[in-house]
């Protein structure tokens, strides 16, 4: 590993699952101290640092849709869901002395900024890690989309997909335990097996925009500063 960073600027996709720990609903608060000191460490290296949240801990517009509820309306509150998340998130990261703005792609400007894309590159180049919340500020879409198409706006050198595996698996690890992991694969194998670890949009835009891919376990400690750093090994490497 060098002694400088891989990367100048990263874009980190967690979700939203993975913020309640050992919960079953909501936010874990050691979950963010452990989440606020690896961002820490990573910002103090000189990357520039922006995330995008899932809201799958609070509400999802799919399973609301399920339970009877107009799908638009479900992803509305899933959206505002990852509003919450992203202010826990900046709470958590100011606590340890960085600085830190949401931006939301739906206008709630008594408790954020709006998404402008150069107002997001300048905080970055500030220092400040930028959360950017509300996905798209669409119905119909995910989370996973919208970091990829941040990642694209922003030119980030890397999309960081944080989880609760390690790595893409052969199938879904936590269904079958004969699953294996991969090292590295393409977008279009990826896409072709239909690897359930990320949606196939998000996928597409990456490919079609060469933006690069790492599957990683966040739980795992120090697993993102390794990342960061150029250790290759870690999680799995997605790319065209
Ligand atoms: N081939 C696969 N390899 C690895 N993980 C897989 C695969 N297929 C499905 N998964 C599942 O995908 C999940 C990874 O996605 P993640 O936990 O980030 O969910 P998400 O829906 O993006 O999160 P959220 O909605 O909470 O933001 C893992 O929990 C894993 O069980
Ligand atoms: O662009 C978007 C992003 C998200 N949603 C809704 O929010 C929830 C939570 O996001 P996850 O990616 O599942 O964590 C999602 O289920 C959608 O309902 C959206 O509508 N548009």
């Amino acid at each position: 590993m060098a002694n400088q960073p891989a990367y100048k600027r990263i874009l980190l996709k967690l979700s939203g699952e993975a913020l309640m720990g050992r919960e079953d609903f909501g936010i874990a608060p050691d979950v963010m101290r452990f989440l606020a000191a690896e961002l820490k460490e990573v910002i103090d290296a000189g990357v520039q640092v922006a995330l995008v949240v899932g809201g799958g801990n609070i509400f999802r517009g799919e399973g609301l849709a399920k339970a009877g509820m107009d799908r638009v309306t479900g992803d509305q509150m899933g959206m505002l869901a990852t509003c919450i998340n992203a202010l826990a998130i900046q709470d958590a990261v100011e606590r340890v002395g960085l600085e830190a703005r949401v931006q939301s792609a739906i206008r709630i400007n008594e408790v954020c900024e709006d998404y402008i894309r150069r107002r997001a590159v300048r905080h970055l180049e500030k220092g400040r890690v930028v959360v950017f919340a509300a996905g798209t500020g669409n119905p119909f879409f995910t989370t996973d989309s919208a970091a990829a198409l941040r990642a694209v706006e922003i030119n980030a050198d890397v999309m960081l997909k944080a989880t609760k595996v390690d790595g893409i698996y052969t199938a879904d690890p936590k269904k079958d335990p004969t699953a294996t992991r991969y090292d590295e694969l393409t977008y279009d194998e990826a896409l072709d097996k239909r690897l359930g670890v990320m949606d196939q949009t998000a996928m597409v835009l990456c490919r079609d925009h060469k933006m690069k891919l790492r599957v990683y376990d966040m739980d795992r400690p120090g697993a993102l500063m390794g990342i960061v750093m150029g250790d290759e090994t870690i999680g799995t490497r997605v790319h065209r």
